[in-house]
């Protein structure tokens, strides 16, 4: 079955074309562009063209979230497409051009299968005390608890180690948005993110963990309402906020500027100390793997991380390739046969 996997990230569309027959995903072509959204699909599909590519016969499509009633990976009917139009509260950043991309597959393509692929299944597994936020019992009812990101990464981190995963695993996703897993025998136990990708360690352009407090006093103090607060925590912080100009933490390594080093110092930070936090929901640590475009390429930010976790004593470290995409690729064959 040939597959277009299409992952739209908060930066970026990337996409893939694959032959997937049983356990074999073969990449047939894969690029990535920088306007995720409906009419994306459209420059895809001309580009497959163009090359003169199969056509898909099946469509999968990365959603980070899918709101408190979906958190399988599925296929696409209308049903679900309700669903995941309530999970766009959830993650304005991401959902909505994703969303804007399923539509648009679904209206070129009505025959062929849709398969949504959800950053959040891989968490599915976290335990009670981990999912749950410290908020009253009506709010926790109404679906406000952690949910967990980038887990089509981190179930493409485990696919790959196979039988060489040891029990007590730190799986780093540094790209623009980043994220830690704690991955105890396969299944996620902790992560950073929270309810909305937004949370956790510092990111390209959102500021991940914020006392609350501060948000109260922006809106008590300097009149920031919603949107004004969504702009700041998704557009205008992390790694952007604190140099003043770039979220490339390529860029920031080339600048030679006070700011640009606090940003640096300060994703690497809070990147180590979550680290400690997750081997302590571990119980200790056997392996900490490396990826996204920070995670695999960065050995400057690696070895910062890691010489400040020497006290946990004896851990494997690993740089791996996330998989998205291709795992987009499987689930969608499995899916949609
Ligand atoms: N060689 C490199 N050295 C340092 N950072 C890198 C390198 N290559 C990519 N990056 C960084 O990876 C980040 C993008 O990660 P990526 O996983 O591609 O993002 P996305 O979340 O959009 O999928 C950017 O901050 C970029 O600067
Ligand atoms: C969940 C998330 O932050 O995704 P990305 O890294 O693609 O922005
Ligand atoms: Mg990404």
């Amino acid at each position: 079955m040939i597959v277009l996997a299409l992952n739209a990230g908060s930066s970026s569309l990337k996409y893939g074309l694959y032959r997937v027959d049983g356990d074999t995903c073969q990449p047939l072509f894969a690029d990535q562009t920088d306007t995720p959204g409906g009419d994306a699909v459209d420059a895809v599909m001309a580009t497959l063209r163009s090359r003169s590519l199969p056509e898909p016969d099946a469509i999968g499509h990365r959603l980070v979230h899918g709101g408190p009633n979906v958190r399988t990976h599925t296929r696409i009917g209308d049903e679900v497409m309700a669903h995941l139009a309530e999970a766009e509260a959830f993650a304005p950043l991401h959902v909505p051009p994703a969303l804007a991309m399923v539509r648009r597959a679904r209206e070129a393509f009505p025959e062929r299968p849709q398969v949504a692929c959800f950053d959040t299944a891989f968490h599915a597994s976290l335990p009670k005390v981990a999912r749950t936020l410290p908020l009253p019992a009506n709010l926790r009812e109404g679906g406000i608890e952690r949910y967990g990101f980038h887990g089509l990464s981190y179930e493409s981190i485990v696919r790959q180690l196979g039988d060489a995963l040891p029990p007590r695993t730190v799986i780093a996703h540094l790209g623009n948005g980043a994220s830690l897993c704690a991955v105890r025998d396969g299944c996620s136990i902790d992560t950073t993110m929270g309810l909305t990708p937004t949370g956790g360690l510092v990111m390209g352009t959102r500021p991940g963990d914020l006392d609350p407090g501060v948000l109260l006093y922006l809106m008590r103090e300097r009149g920031y309402d919603a949107a004004r607060l969504e702009t700041l925590v998704d557009r205008e912080s992390g790694l952007k906020g604190l140099s003043g100009g770039t979220s490339d933490m390529r860029e920031l390594h080339a600048m030679n500027d006070d700011n640009a080093r606090l940003a640096q110092d300060v994703f690497v930070h809070v990147a180590r100390k979550q680290v400690a936090a997750m081997v302590a929901s571990l119980g200790g640590l056997d392996l900490l793997v490396f990826t996204g475009g920070i995670g695999e390429n960065d050995v400057v930010t690696r070895e910062a991380i890691v010489s400040g976790l020497h006290w946990i004593g004896r851990f494997q470290t690993r740089v791996m390739r996330t998989e998205e995409d291709e795992q987009i690729a499987r689930h969608t064959q499995r899916l949609a046969m």
